[in-house]
C-alpha cells in the first residue's frame, strides 16, 4: 500500500505544519517530526482544562500497555509525558493496526497554548523513543512492510499546503533529478553533510554536517556562516531579546544553498525572511546553531525541496527540486 496525508501551516509563518492522522476513532492533526520518534496525543488523561480548543485520543483502557509509560523533552524546552496504548492509526490510507500510541497526562505550556498541534508523529529512527520499559517503533517502522517501498517524502511548501507520501514517490510533486546521499542514522535522526555552502553567486568550502527536521522551524547552522550570510543584508544585526539575527523588513535576502553530494540544494532568499517581529523588523530564517555541535535543516531548508527518506539496506536520503 501507499498514501499521501497534507501538511497544511499552522499559521501565516508555517511555525509548523500539521496533518490529520486518525488515532482510535478520533481524527487529531499532529506535527509529523523527523527529528523525533514518538508519536504522541492530546488525550483524555489529562485535566480537562488542557484539553480546551484540542481534538485528542479517547484512552479505551483495554487497549493500554501496562506499565508502559513514556516522558520526552524537546530541543526548545518543550515537552510532554503519559502512559502508552496500542490502537490502530490511520495516515492517507495506510493504516497500522496496533501502532504504540503515547496518551498525554501531561504536557508543557507551549503545547497546551498551541491549540492546533493536537501531538507530533515521530519521524527519526525508532532507537530515539522515549518508551519504557519497552522501545516503541515509529508509525513508519510499524507499515515498513506494507509500503510499496521503503520510503517516505516530505513536500513542505512555503506558505502554502504540501504533504507527507508513504511508500511511493510522486512525480508531479518535483521536477529535474532527484540527488540520492546517504543518510547517517547514527544517532537516530536522518543525518547528512555538505561540502559547501554559497551567499549569493559567492560559495566556499566547509563541512557542514546536521540533521533534517521537520520539526523545527528554521535554519540553524554554524555561526561563522551566519555571520557571512547577514554581512550581506544591510541593516542585519543580532538582537538578543528578539533572540536572533533581524534586519529591516524591505532587504534583500541572497540566495543560500549548501551542497550536498555535489548538488547545490538552494534556499531562495525570500523563504530567509520567516517573520516580521514585535520591534517592527523581521527575524531572519537562518540563525545560529551555537552550542548545538550539528546543523539542523528545518522547513526553512525544507521547503523548496521535495525530500525522499529511504531506509533500504543502506538508508538514502534523495533531494530534489519543487
Ligand atoms: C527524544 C527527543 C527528541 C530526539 C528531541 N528532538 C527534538 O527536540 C527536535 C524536534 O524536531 C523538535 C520538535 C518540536 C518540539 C516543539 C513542538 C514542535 C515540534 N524540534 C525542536 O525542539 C526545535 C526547536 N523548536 C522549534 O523550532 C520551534 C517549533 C515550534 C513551532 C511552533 C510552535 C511551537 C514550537 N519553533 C521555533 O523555535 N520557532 C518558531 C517560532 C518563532 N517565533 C521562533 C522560532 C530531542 O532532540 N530532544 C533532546 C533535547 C532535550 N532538551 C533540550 C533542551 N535539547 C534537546 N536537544
Amino acid at each position: 500500500t501507499n498514501g499521501s496525508a497534507p501538511a497544511v501551516p499552522s499559521d501565516q509563518y508555517d511555525s509548523l505544519y500539521l496533518s490529520p492522522v486518525t488515532v482510535g476513532s478520533s481524527t487529531l492533526h499532529l506535527d509529523f517530526d523527523t527529528g523525533s520518534s514518538d508519536l504522541w496525543v492530546f488525550s483524555s488523561l489529562q485535566a480537562q482544562s488542557s484539553l480546551v480548543g484540542h481534538d485528542y485520543y479517547m484512552v479505551d483502557p483495554a487497549k493500554e500497555k501496562q506499565g508502559y509509560t513514556w516522558k520526552i523533552s524537546y530541543g526548545d524546552g518543550s515537552g510532554a509525558s503519559g502512559k502508552v496504548y496500542a490502537d490502530k492509526v490511520v495516515v492517507g490510507g495506510v493504516t497500522a493496526t496496533a501502532q504504540a500510541v503515547e496518551a498525554a497526562t501531561a504536557v508543557s505550556a507551549q503545547f497546551t497554548q498551541d491549540v492546533d498541534t493536537d501531538g507530533l508523529l515521530g519521524l527519526a529512527m525508532s532507537t530515539l523513543n522515549t518508551v519504557k520499559p519497552q522501545q516503541q517503533k515509529t508509525f513508519f517502522d510499524t507499515v515498513l512492510k506494507q509500503l510499496a517501498q521503503p520510503l517516505f517524502a516530505v513536500d513542505l511548501k512555503y506558505h502554502a499546503a504540501g504533504s507527507y507520501d508513504f511508500g511511493f514517490i510522486d512525480k508531479s510533486k518535483y521536477t529535474g533529478a532527484i540527488n540520492y546521499v546517504n543518510a547517517d542514522t547514527s544517532k537516530g535522526w536522518w543525518g547528512v553533510s555538505a561540502t559547501a555552502y554559497s551567499i549569493g553567486n559567492a560559495s566556499t568550502s566547509a563541512t557542514v554536517s546536521g540533521i533534517l527536521d521537520t520539526g523545527t522551524t528554521l535554519l540553524y547552522v554554524d555561526t561563522p556562516i551566519v555571520k557571512a550570510y547577514y554581512a550581506k543584508v544591510k541593516g542585519s544585526k543580532m538582537d538578543n531579546t528578539q533572540g536572533g539575527y533581524v534586519f529591516p523588513c524591505s532587504a534583500t535576502l541572497p540566495d543560500f544553498s549548501l551542497t550536498i553530494g555535489g548538488v547545490k540544494q538552494i534556499v531562495p532568499g525570500k523563504h530567509i525572511n520567516y517573520s516580521p517581529t514585535s520591534a517592527g523588523n523581521c527575524f531572519g530564517g537562518i540563525q545560529t546553531n551555537d552550542g548545538i555541535g550539528f546543523s539542523i535543516l528545518g522547513d526553512i531548508f525544507l521547503k523548496s525541496k521535495y525530500v525522499i527518506h529511504e531506509m533500504g539496506s543502506t538508508p538514502r536520503i534523495g533531494f530534489a527540486q519543487q
